[in-house]
């Protein structure tokens, strides 16, 4: 029997960021291992008009969920939500749903965060310094609390080059900056916000960095851990290989160069991509939450979850196999014929920008107009390049992690855990892995079906053979223009063609002898 499974089976477990990305894998493996989990507490807000009871409810119907509905129907009933604000004071949980979870809470895992990296300063503190503040608070007073597992990011340190498993101190004070932010103006801390985050990419990572150092600061209180994930991608295996629902990381990237829209990428190809999967974070989160409930270390552990000094994979190479899953599977009604020029030279890049994204997306909306529709293609490669240089940051340099905790936690489990809770990245087989997400983001993200890859692939050859007329008739109208200005051009011209008629005269003649 795993000891993992078995540990969680009566134990009671708060999720918060459970409706998003990383929290519904991690609930979905957790019902599925362990179906005699007491309860899985959920903080869940109101959002886009929907009450929390509804959102949950659509929840559970995703497909994420389908293999805990086939080995245990009744899951959802495990599933209990907490109306919470994690922004608000005391995360606005009612008197009544604090006394239950400060009664029942075994272990916490707090996904819950901010991933925008254009997240105004203001609101990143208040969800992810503020709102990990007021719920280790809570924490603290949870009577039967066996561990605290925090989430955080392999970048919150990324202004370091080596990142190695410590708590590194904050740049400022958390509770003043707080201070700070709290009385002063909107637009004042927009104007301060380079000056104060220094050498942090983004409001992001800067205040993952600083909600590090707090949840360290409550050692005192309980058993903490620490998990640092670097780039989460798809699952590799579970609940299904390439499962991804949203467009984060480098997800959105990949599908826009499906869709033939992303053509050029500043990235450097040498570079490391640290992607890894969401199915080996939540088995590590799992196995760090049994570790750290049963044997206690006495200091935080923190666990940078990385793939790059294991098993390292360059940005050149993902493109490369990108680019060719999509030419074998293409994603339905392309813009372009999928293809990727990956630099990490600004110029190159700007002239890439140029003629693969600005003079196509003119043309087309010049043409939607014509139609009698509405221009759209412009406001989409605006919208890619703001987030190609929000990301370019992270695709043209790379870290070094050291990941001896995660080495040391696999050393402890038992070969059951060690084949349930998976986390050896050195098994993954990256081309095997690409492909499965590319056709995942398909599958799950865009809800394209795998019949339409005939009509997919016609459209490919639509494509390119406009591509081909419409690359003939430019070079005949260039040619045509240059001759009729330039006498050296037209003898040129003349010289060329006499030449190739010679040619195949000689051709010809020497055919015609050998017969
Ligand atoms: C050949 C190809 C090779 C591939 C090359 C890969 C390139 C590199 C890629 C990446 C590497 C770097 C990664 C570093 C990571 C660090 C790790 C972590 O620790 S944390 C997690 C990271 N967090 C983020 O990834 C947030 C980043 N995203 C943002 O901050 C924002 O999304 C931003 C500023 C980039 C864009 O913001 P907006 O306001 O323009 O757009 P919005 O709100 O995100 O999306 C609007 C709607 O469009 C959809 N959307 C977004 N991207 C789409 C797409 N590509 N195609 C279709 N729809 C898309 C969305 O689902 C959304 O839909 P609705 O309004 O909710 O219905
Ligand atoms: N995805 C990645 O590449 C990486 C992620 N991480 C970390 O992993 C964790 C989970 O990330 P991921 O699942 O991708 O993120 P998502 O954006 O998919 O999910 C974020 C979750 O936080 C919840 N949340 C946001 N704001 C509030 C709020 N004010 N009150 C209550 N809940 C709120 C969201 O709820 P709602 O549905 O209501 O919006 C959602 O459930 C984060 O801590 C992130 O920093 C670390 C490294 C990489």
């Amino acid at each position: 029997m795993s000891s993992i499974a078995a540990y969680y089976n009566g134990k009671t477990v708060l999720i918060t960021g459970a409706t998003g990305f990383m929290g519904k894998v991690l609930m979905e493996k957790l019902l599925r291992s362990s179906p005699d989990v007491e309860a899985v507490y959920i903080l869940v807000r109101p959002k886009a008009g929907q009450s929390m009871q509804e959102r949950v409810a659509n929840m559970v119907k995703s497909k994420v969920f389908d293999r805990v509905r086939e080995d245990c129907p009744n899951f959802q009933e495990k599933i209990k939500p907490i109306n919470a604000e994690l922004t608000q004071p005391n995360l606005a949980i009612s008197a009544k749903d604090s006394q239950e979870l400060l009664s029942q809470v075994n272990v916490v895992f707090h996904c819950a965060a901010t991933v925008r990296f254009d997240e105004p300063l203001k609101h990143a503190l208040l969800l992810n310094v503020m709102g990990t503040q007021q719920l280790l608070l809570l924490a603290r007073q949870m009577q039967k609390l066996e561990a605290f597992i925090h989430i955080s990011t392999a970048y919150a340190n990324c202004n370091k080059r080596n990142i190695e498993e410590v708590i590194y101190p904050p740049p400022v004070e958390t509770k003043k900056l707080c201070d700070l932010v709290e009385w002063l103006d909107e637009s004042i801390i927009q104007e301060i916000t380079p000056k104060l985050i220094g050498d942090w990419p983004n409001t992001y990572t800067y205040t993952k960095a600083l909600a590090e150092y707090l949840v360290q600061q409550e050692k005192e209180h309980f058993n903490i851990a620490i998990i640092r994930p670097s780039i989460v991608g798809a699952s590799w295996h579970e609940p299904f290989p390439g499962w991804i629902d949203n467009f984060n990381g480098a997800s959105g990237m990949i599908i826009a160069a499906g869709k033939g829209i992303l053509q050029t990428v500043k990235v450097n190809n040498d570079a490391v991509a640290d992607l890894i999967p969401v199915d080996v974070v939540i088995n590590l989160m799992l196995a760090v939450g049994w570790y750290t409930a049963v044997h206690r270390p006495k200091t935080v552990m923190v666990y940078n979850c990385t793939t790059g000094g294991i098993n390292p994979f360059c940005w050149g190479e993902i493109g490369y196999h990108v680019i060719s899953t999509f030419k074998r599977n293409p994603l339905e009604q392309t813009f372009r014929i999928p293809k990727a020029q990956m630099t990490s030279n600004h110029l190159i890049n700007q002239y890439w920008i140029t003629v693969s994204h600005k003079a196509p997306a003119m043309l087309y909306d010049f043409y939607l107009r014509l139609t009698g529709r509405k221009p759209r293609m412009m406001k989409i490669f605006n919208r890619l390049h703001k987030s190609m240089m929000l990301l370019e940051y992270f695709t043209c340099q790379s870290w070094e992690w050291s990941s001896e905790n995660m080495n040391m936690l696999m050393t402890q489990l038992s070969p059951e855990d060690r084949r349930l809770f998976n986390f050896d990245v050195r098994q993954l087989h990256w081309s095997e892995y690409i492909e499965n997400y590319c056709i995942g983001a398909k599958k799950y993200l865009l809800n394209e079906d795998m019949s339409g890859i005939p009509a997919a692939k016609q459209h490919l050859r639509k494509l390119r053979n406009i591509q081909y007329a419409f690359n003939t008739t430019l070079l005949v109208i260039i040619w045509r223009i240059f001759i009729a200005r330039s006498q050296m051009a037209r003898n040129i011209w003349y010289f060329v063609v006499s030449l190739c008629y010679k040619f195949l005269s000689y051709f010809r003649a020497s055919s015609t002898l050998r017969h």
